[in-house]
């Protein structure tokens, strides 16, 4: 869903017409464990069999040794009653044992294809939705489902089973009686049916509100400096009551509805159990009832109060379930958008030389009108290192994120020696490209996993070079080397560090193609010297295409592109371009100059 309508679902969604509808399409997820919920089943139905055995023992001992005060009879009896006693317990207890781990199972089987399917949406998906969102549904949605495989669905059958065979029985043992228990399943699938309306609509909401808390906890705890900074840990704190309130009140308001239901629910077996023991005690008067009977009768009886009191839960814990399985499919429905194409090919490093061209490519992101891009034509020679240079929103980064396939061409097409991306496998295509992006995103791993991300198989030789190419060679010196663990996205280190580490991650393993969105954006003068010296050196062995905002990293660029209005318009030598073409000077006199120690950067215009 995405995040405009996150936590406000649309009214359809809520009220559901066929909420079951999706945890049925889950159902391939127990087929594996079909023979141990199979099993669960049988020891579940045999433990309730021994249970309901135990009134018809006792009528025996009522009507039999009681009635004809005969001990030996009795000893039997209750023997028998014992042994069914200590069934019903192993019973439970097999069931439980089997239970609790096969629904761990298929839900930790469910979390590995959602966390698959969201790395394989394109990232435009990611754009739209709220992480907390996402967070809540690999979260708390998976254990709602676990709950209802594991308890949910397993008491409904059987309560359903115990309610059926116990109202046989009944009727057996007086017809009237038998019936008018019977009838008491109208009430009872009236008020459940209301109930499971009304609480689907709730638990969407409340698992929506959850998101919300979720993606707002997540982002206060990313931008903690920003907002403490800006003095906006009030207003967050406003926002945040207001977020928790909405689920408290949603919670509260299920809290309610489960217990007006369950009142009701409780009030009519128990009204039916008044009824049949008057009208039982006149039968047994008149002596067509026997006392035995009548005994076994209400015992029988009293056996349905649990699964007609336990009923609201079920329901309850059901409803849940399909909005969490509703939830979970949202995700799992998003088609992936970039895929391979079915005869996609696969090219290795030594194949490639590496000239990269944009032919009429526009794009578009969805669920916009306007494109960003409108017939982008553009060629990268092998080893060739072409920067860009726009406006700020000009689409710098956008046209980048075209090469690696993170956004798919809406017109046009993107050529790597003559090979349409689409036509490559993206396994093979990501592997031939380092991409380095503006925000140098490291993972709470180690450096050493951070830098091999798209590389598991770098070996240490290589892993140096790439450290030392980018200048990031500080990493040796962590507390741990290069197995220190940086926080999360690497807080713990300044954002010139983080950002070679990003550029050694970009440049390992000697990419065919690099994409760089400035990549020395963050550095100090004198690193930035450092680093655009090593750069040059990898420059020269691949094909580059730099996001450049910065007039001093034009030194490192063969040549400059200018993107303007969605199309590039000059492409040429710095020098000129800045002598030529008045809207290049007026972008780079827009840009923060700094002033480059040896003069490489531009003389402002
Ligand atoms: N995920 C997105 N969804 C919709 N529009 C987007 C998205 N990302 C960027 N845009 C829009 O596309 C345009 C180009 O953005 P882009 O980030 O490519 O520009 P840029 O030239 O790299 O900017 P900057 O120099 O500030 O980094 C902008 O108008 C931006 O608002």
């Amino acid at each position: 869903m995405p995040a405009a309508s996150d936590g406000n679902p649309a009214p359809g969604v809520e009220a559901g017409p066929r909420p079951l509808h999706s945890l049925w399409r889950l159902r391939h997820y127990l087929r594996p464990h079909a023979a141990e919920f199979g099993w669960l089943l049988l020891a579940g139905l045999a433990a309730t069999g021994a249970g309901i055995a135990v009134p018809l023992v006792t009528q025996r001992v009522v009507d039999g040794p009681v009635a004809r005060q005969d001990p030996a009879g009795l000893l039997r009896l209750a023997g028998l009653a014992l042994l069914l006693g200590l069934a019903e317990a192993l019973l439970i207890f097999i069931r439980r044992w089997v239970q609790s781990s096969s629904s761990m199972r298929i839900e930790a089987a469910i979390r590995a294809d959602v966390y698959a399917h969201l790395q394989r949406l394109p990232a435009s998906f990611h754009d739209r939705w709220r992480s907390g969102q996402l967070l809540s549904r690999i979260t708390s949605d998976l254990s709602v489902l676990r709950r209802f495989l594991s308890f949910g669905l397993f008491f409904l059958v059987l309560n359903l089973v115990t309610y059926l065979a116990v109202v046989v029985l009944l009727i057996r043992l007086h017809p009237a009686l038998g019936l008018l228990v019977a009838a008491s399943a109208v009430p009872l699938f009236l008020i459940t049916r209301r109930f499971a309306r009304r609480y689907h609509a709730a638990s969407r909401r409340m698992q929506d509100q959850q998101g919300d808390v979720a993606t707002l906890v997540e982002e206060t705890a990313q931008g903690l400096r920003t907002m403490k900074a800006y003095g906006r840990a009030p207003e967050l704190a406003a926002r945040f009551a207001v977020d928790a309130r909405a689920l408290h009140d949603t919670g509260v308001g299920k809290g309610r509805l489960l217990a007006r239901t369950s009142a009701l629910l409780d009030l009519v077996p128990n009204v039916t159990l008044g009824v049949v023991l008057v009208a039982g005690a006149a039968a047994a008067a008149r002596g067509v009832l026997t006392i035995g009977e009548l005994v076994a009768f209400v015992s029988l009886q009293l056996m349905l109060i649990w699964p007609v009191q336990s009923l609201g839960w079920i329901i309850a814990n059901g409803q849940e379930a399909a909005t969490a399985a509703d939830r979970v499919l949202d995700v799992l429905d998003t088609p992936p958008a970039i895929v391979d194409a079915p005869d996609a090919v696969a090219l290795r490093r030594a194949q490639v030389r590496g000239r990269l061209r944009f032919e009429r490519v526009s794009f578009r992101y969805p669920g916009t009108t306007t494109p960003v891009l409108r017939g982008v034509d553009l060629t990268v020679e092998p080893g060739e290192t072409v920067a860009l240079v726009g406006a700020t929103g000009s689409g710098k980064s956008t046209l980048l994120s075209l090469v690696p396939r993170l956004h798919e061409v809406t017109g046009g097409r993107v050529t790597l020696d003559g090979h349409d991306l689409r036509e490559l496998r993206l396994s093979s295509l990501r592997r031939l490209v380092g991409v380095a992006f503006e925000e140098p995103t490291l993972f709470s791993m180690s450096v050493w996993e951070n830098l091999t991300l798209g590389r598991p198989e770098a070996g240490e030789d290589e892993v140096r070079a790439a450290l030392a190419l980018a200048r990031a060679e500080f990493a040796y010196e962590l507390p741990w080397g290069l197995a220190t663990r940086v926080g999360e996205q690497g807080l713990s280190l300044s954002g010139g560090q983080r950002q070679r580490l990003a550029l050694a991650r970009a440049v390992l393993g000697r990419p065919a193609l690099l994409v760089l969105d400035d990549p020395l954006s963050a550095l100090d003068v004198h690193t930035e010297a450092l680093v655009e010296t090593a750069l040059k050196r990898v420059l020269r062995d691949a094909t580059a295409l730099l996001v450049v905002h910065r007039p001093s990293t034009i030194a490192l660029a063969d040549r400059v592109a200018l993107l303007e209005g969605g199309r590039i318009t000059a492409v040429g030598r710095h020098s000129d371009l800045l002598a030529d073409v008045p809207a290049y000077r007026a972008v780079l006199s827009a840009e923060p100059a700094p002033a480059p120690p040896d003069g490489r950067g531009l003389v402002r215009s």
